[in-house]
């Protein structure tokens, strides 16, 4: 199997969102979790997205794994390698944004790389390196209370910096709408002036083919959906792909079973998306608190599903308002409170996958990774998009047999999106 695009992603969520892209702009995709073991049998692909648990990680892990996933992808042809970030530029000052694109790029022998988290489908914008979230500048948006990653500063030219060993610079939109040929331009006087990575603009999709055809010229990008959108668009113009393009039927053939949906994000999206679920599913709220202090919580929360799962869809969530979150990382610490929540919710999937459920939706990036951590499951098939950035994915290789799943970031989806969900998979 010979690919022409490899995706190396920071989480789970974010490389279905990325494989989503890629299969809608015409690449046959397959998602990775992790580098698969020898023994697994991958489909013919245009493009393989890996996906790693390396946003909140100690940025020498994170380098580590994703320096690993680049030496698999190049083995198997890869000519591009981007690094999936998420379109709010979740990361902190210690990383692992600007590390790891500097190791990349190091080993494809040095160069600029071009850096944009725009996603226009689901409003981010760039403009002058300041990063919108729909219509707010970062610093101002919900992501602002991130649980392991609060977001202070849109100018993300200063985020960079503050992350990476070398100059970061800037290509403006006057630049990028004057062209490929302005772009390149721009980039071979950063190479001269020993800047290894700028921050791009980009507001409109036609921004993001300018972008994806010059980054396609280069060994490495890094950057959201947006720039997968551009990559993907100028690989099929390029006449590269042969395959006649996608299609995502195959992957959503009925898989029976019972259906859940267990949710860890405490974005503003999908808390509004549990209060909308109650009014038609029994939804468990969990104790955090009691979760922190032993494995009561986990027991409550596998009965009561056990007593209602056979008469339709249950939602389990520990997801709370920024709040309560403070309140408890006050008490415990972010990383230990989210950490053993992260531990909590993936037991709780794994234990309702035992008691038959095949159809399972996961809300958040951090929780998703967990909980695919412990099903073990290796890798999936995209099928269609159930809402901008979260396709159906169809396990591909899984011990339990074949489940559908949908990981869905924290701020994706509409305000019924488990329903919608939950309506694709039978
Ligand atoms: N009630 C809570 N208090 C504190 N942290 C929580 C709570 N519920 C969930 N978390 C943690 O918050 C983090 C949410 O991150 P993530 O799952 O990536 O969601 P998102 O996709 O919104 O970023 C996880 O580490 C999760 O364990
Ligand atoms: O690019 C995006 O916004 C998403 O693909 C993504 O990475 C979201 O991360 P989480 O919100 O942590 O799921």
């Amino acid at each position: 199997m010979a690919i022409f695009l490899g995706s190396i992603a920071d989480d789970y969520t974010g490389a279905s969102d990325l494989a989503n892209t890629l299969t809608k702009n015409g690449l046959r995709t397959v998602q990775t979790v992790g580098i698969p073991h020898p023994s697994l049998a991958l489909p013919d692909v245009d493009a393989v997205v890996v996906s790693l648990k390396i946003r909140s990680v100690p940025a020498s892990d994170a380098v580590a794994a994703a320096a690993s996933a680049e030496r698999w992808l190049r083995q198997r042809g890869a000519g591009h390698v981007l690094y999936k970030i998420c379109s709010t530029f979740d990361s902190t000052d210690a990383g692992n944004i600007g590390p790891v694109t500097e190791a990349l790029s190091e080993a494809a022998g040095g160069g600029v790389v071009l850096v944009t988290p725009a996603f226009p489908e689901t409003g981010r914008s760039v403009y002058l390196g300041h990063l919108f979230v729909g219509g707010q500048p970062l610093n101002e948006s919900p992501l602002k209370d991130h649980p392991l990653n609060p977001m202070h500063d849109a100018n993300l030219v200063r985020v960079l910096t503050r992350q990476s060993r070398n100059a970061v610079g800037l290509i403006d939109l006057t630049t990028i709408a004057a062209g490929p040929g302005a772009v390149k331009a721009r980039l071979d006087s950063f190479r001269t002036a020993g800047v290894t990575a700028v921050i791009a603009d980009a507001i409109f999709e036609r921004d993001l083919e300018t972008l994806g055809e010059v980054a396609l010229e280069t060994p490495v990008s890094t950057g959201a959906s947006g720039l997968g959108l551009g990559l993907a668009r100028a690989l099929v113009r390029s006449g590269r792909i042969s395959s006649g393009g996608a299609t995502t039927a195959d992957a959503i053939r009925p898989v029976g079973g019972l259906s859940a949906i267990v949710a860890g994000s405490c974005s503003k999206a999908t808390l509004h998306q549990l209060d909308v679920a109650e009014r038609s599913m029994p939804v468990l709220r969990l104790d955090p608190e009691r979760l922190l202090a032993g494995p009561d919580e986990i027991a409550t929360a596998i009965s009561w599903a056990g007593e209602r799962i056979s008469a339709g869809p249950v939602v389990i969530a520990a997801s709370a308002a920024p709040e309560t979150v403070s309140r408890l990382q006050s008490l415990y610490g972010r990383e230990a409170s989210g950490h053993a929540i992260e531990t909590a919710t993936s037991i709780i999937a794994a234990e309702l996958v035992e008691r038959g459920v095949r159809r399972l939706v996961i809300a958040g990036g951090e929780t998703s990774g967990a909980a695919v951590d412990r099903l073990a499951i290796p890798a999936f098939l995209i099928g269609p998009e159930i809402a901008p950035g979260v396709p159906v994915l169809r396990t591909v290789g899984n011990a339990q047999g074949d489940m559908l799943l949908a990981l869905k970031s924290g701020n994706f989806g509409g305000e019924d999106f488990f329903t919608a969900a939950l309506a694709m998979m039978h």
